[in-house]
C-alpha cells in the first residue's frame, strides 16, 4: 500500500499590514500626551482656545489609526481567505487522489463538514490571533517605555500585572484546544452519521427503525450540546481570568497616581512628585496597556477553533491507500491537472480533451500479481493471466474472490504489491497510470446518480458535446426509448425517477459517451436485474463494447456465456474456456 504524509500549507503572515496594525495600536500613545498636556493647559488657566489644536490632533490620529487598522485588518483578511482556499484545494485533491477503495477515507459527511464548515474558523484565527499576539508583545513594550520615565512603580506594577495574563490564558489555551478539537471532531461524526442515515431513510422507515435512530442523533445533538458547553465554559474562564488581572493592574496604577497627585504619596516617580499632565498621562495609558492582551484573549477561543480546523483539514489530507499515479508525498496539482483521475459516480476516467486516437484496442498483460488487503489474507498471490486486444472476458467466481479488487488493481485505483500489470505493453506504474486511465472506463457495481438532468448525468461536466452526444449515448445504452432518460429531464436524489436497470444503463451512457476509452472494466451490471431488463444491459454492454478490450466481473451465467472468455478466480486456472 503506498501512503502519503501530508503537509498543509504555511501562512505567510503579510508583513506589512501586520506592522501596520501594530503600529495603529501605538498613535494611542501621542493621543493620550495631547490630552493630558490639553487638560493640563485647562487647568493652569489657559482656556478652552488651548485645548482645540490637541483636540484636532487627536481627531486626526484617531482617523489615522481606523484607517490604518481598516486597511491592516482588510489585507490581512485576504490573505487568510485565500490561504484557506489553498488549504481546501489541497485537501479536496488529497481526498480526492485517496482509492475509492480505502475503507479508512473520511465518511462522506465528515469531510464535508470539515471543509465546509469547520474550515471556516482558520480564517479568525490568522486574521484576529497572529495580528493580535503581535500587537499584545508590542504596544504593552512601548506603553511600558513611555510610563517608566514619569513613574518607575506604575511602570513595575503593570508589568508585574501583565505576566501573569499570557501565564494563565496559557493554561487555559491547553484545555482550550482539546476542547475545540473534540467539539469539532463530534460535531463532524454527528453529520456523518445523519448523511448516512438520511441516505438510508427508506431502508430505516421500511424496516420500522426510524425512531430508534431519531433517539441515537438525539444522543448524539446532546454530546455535541455537552461539548459545546464545555468549550463556551472555557471561553468565559479565560475572559474572567484575564479581565481580573487588568483590572487589579489598573485600579493599583489610578490609586497610585491618585494619592500621589494628592500629595498622600511622595514616591513612585524620578523626581519629587507627577504633574497633572504625567498622572493623567499614565492613567490614560494603564488601560492601553491591557487592551491588546485582551484582544488576544478575546481571540483565543479563534486560536483553539482555528487550530483544531487546521488539524481537521490535515486528517482528512493525511495518509491513506492512494491512486496509483496520484503522487507521492502529495505532489498534488490543487486545480488537478493532468495526472487527476475524475473517480465517481461509478465511472471513473482521466481527463482527456484530444479526439479519440485511431489505435488499436489494448492487450491487459497481469504477471506475478500480489495483492492483499490491509490485515487481510492475500487475495491474489503470483497470479497472471492476459486478455488479447478487443477480448470480452469475464471474471467468475464467488463472492468475496476478489473480482471488484482485480478490476480495480486493473485500474489502479489500488497499487499492488507485488507483480506488474501491462495495459497495451505499458507497465501501470505511477508515471504511466494517469495516460494509461485515459483509455479506461470503470463502471462500478454502484453507480451513482447525481440530483441534476439525465444530460448532466452523463456528461459528468467533461469536455463532451452534450447534443449529439448524449442522445448517441442514451441510444446505444438503450435509453433511447425510455421517456425518463430524456437529457432535459431532472433527476432525483440518489436516482429516483429510474428503475434499477435504467440506473445501470445511465452509467453505461456515461462509458458510452467518451469514445477515449477503449478498455472497459465493468463490475457487475446485470447484478439484481430481471432477465429481461439483464438482457437488454447486456445487449446495451455488447453493443458498447464492440472494437473494445472488456472485462466484466459478474455472477451473470447468461452474460458470461455472451462473452468470449471466462476466468473463474475461484480455481485461478486460466483460461478456463475459450469462445473466440
Ligand atoms: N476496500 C476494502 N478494504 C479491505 N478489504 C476489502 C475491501 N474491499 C473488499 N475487501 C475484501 O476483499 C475481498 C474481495 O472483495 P471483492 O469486492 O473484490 O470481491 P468480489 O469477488 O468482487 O465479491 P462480489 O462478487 O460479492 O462483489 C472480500 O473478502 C472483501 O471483504
Amino acid at each position: 500500500m503506498s501512503s502519503a504524509s501530508v503537509s498543509l500549507p504555511v501562512f505567510a503572515v503579510p508583513r506589512l499590514p501586520a506592522l501596520v496594525q501594530g503600529a495603529a495600536a501605538l498613535v494611542w500613545l501621542p493621543q493620550a500626551a495631547l490630552l493630558a498636556w490639553a487638560v493640563q493647559g485647562m487647568v493652569e488657566g489657559a482656556g478652552w482656545r488651548a485645548a482645540l489644536l490637541p483636540a484636532a490632533a487627536v481627531l486626526a490620529l484617531g482617523v489615522l489609526r481606523a484607517l490604518a487598522e481598516a486597511w491592516g485588518a482588510r489585507a490581512m483578511y485576504a490573505a487568510a481567505r485565500s490561504h484557506l482556499s489553498a488549504l481546501r484545494a489541497h485537501a479536496v485533491a488529497a481526498l480526492a487522489h485517496r482509492s475509492p477503495l480505502d475503507r479508512d477515507r473520511a465518511r462522506s459527511g465528515q469531510a464535508a463538514s470539515v471543509l465546509a464548515e469547520q474550515a471556516e474558523a482558520v480564517v479568525p484565527y490568522l486574521v484576529r490571533f497572529q495580528p493580535a499576539r503581535w500587537k499584545s508583545v508590542l504596544a504593552p513594550l512601548a506603553i511600558v517605555a513611555a510610563i517608566a520615565p514619569l513613574s518607575w512603580i506604575a511602570a513595575l506594577v503593570l508589568l508585574v500585572a501583565a505576566p501573569l495574563i499570557p501565564v494563565f490564558m496559557a493554561l487555559v489555551g491547553m484545555g482550550a484546544q482539546a476542547a475545540s478539537r473534540a467539539h469539532m471532531v463530534e460535531l463532524g461524526g454527528m453529520n456523518a452519521f445523519l448523511l448516512d442515515r438520511l441516505r438510508g431513510l427508506a431502508t430505516l422507515r421500511a424496516l420500522g427503525a426510524v425512531d430508534a435512530t431519531a433517539t441515537r442523533l438525539g444522543d448524539t445533538a446532546q454530546s455535541l450540546r455537552r461539548r459545546t458547553m464545555a468549550v463556551l465554559r472555557i471561553a468565559f474562564l479565560s475572559s474572567a481570568v484575564l479581565e481580573l488581572f487588568s483590572a487589579l493592574g489598573v485600579a493599583m496604577v489610578a490609586v497610585y497616581i491618585g494619592f500621589s497627585l494628592l500629595g498622600t504619596l511622595d514616591f513612585g516617580a524620578w523626581d519629587t512628585r507627577l504633574t497633572l499632565a504625567q498622572g493623567l498621562f499614565i492613567l490614560l495609558l494603564a488601560p492601553a496597556f491591557f487592551e491588546p492582551l485582551r484582544e488576544l484573549a478575546a481571540v483565543w477561543h479563534d486560536k483553539a477553533a482555528g487550530e483544531a480546523g487546521l488539524a481537521g483539514l490535515r486528517d482528512l489530507a493525511a495518509g491513506g491507500v492512494m491512486l496509483v499515479g496520484a503522487g507521492d508525498g502529495l505532489g498534488l496539482s490543487a486545480g488537478g491537472g493532468a495526472g487527476t483521475a475524475v473517480v465517481g459516480a461509478g465511472v471513473a476516467v482521466a481527463e482527456a480533451t484530444e479526439a479519440a486516437p485511431s489505435r488499436m484496442p489494448p492487450v491487459v498483460d497481469v504477471r506475478n500479481l500480489h495483492f492483499a488487503h490491509a490485515g487481510e489474507q492475500p487475495l491474489f498471490d503470483d497470479f497472471s493471466f492476459t486478455v488479447r486486444p478487443g477480448e470480452h472476458v469475464a471474471l467468475l467466481g464467488a463472492s468475496g474472490v476478489g473480482k471488484t479488487t482485480l478490476l480495480a488493481l486493473m485500474a489502479g485505483l489500488l497499487p499492488a504489491q507485488a507483480g506488474e500489470i501491462r495495459v497495451g505493453g505499458t507497465i501501470l506504474d505511477h508515471a504511466s497510470a494517469p495516460t494509461l486511465r485515459r483509455r479506461m472506463a470503470w463502471m462500478g457495481q454502484r453507480p451513482h446518480v447525481f440530483t441534476a438532468p439525465v444530460a448532466d448525468n452523463i456528461t459528468l461536466g467533461r469536455p463532451v458535446e452534450a447534443g449529439q452526444a448524449v442522445t448517441g449515448a442514451l441510444h446505444l445504452a438503450g435509453l433511447g426509448a425510455v421517456a425518463q432518460a430524456r437529457p432535459e429531464v431532472m433527476l432525483g436524489d440518489g436516482g429516483h425517477g429510474l428503475s434499477g436497470g435504467e440506473a445501470v444503463r445511465l452509467a453505461l451512457a456515461r462509458v458510452a459517451v467518451w469514445p477515449h476509452a477503449d478498455l472497459l472494466l465493468v463490475d457487475e451490471p446485470t447484478a439484481h436485474l430481471d432477465s429481461e431488463t439483464a438482457t437488454r444491459v447486456t445487449d446495451a454492454l455488447l453493443a458498447l463494447a464492440r472494437g473494445k478490450t472488456m472485462l466484466v466481473a459478474t455472477h451473470d451465467p447468461v452474460l458470461a456465456a455472451r462473452l468470449h472468455r471466462a476466468i473463474d478466480l475461484s480455481v485461478r486456472i486460466t483460461p478456463q474456456r475459450s469462445i473466440a
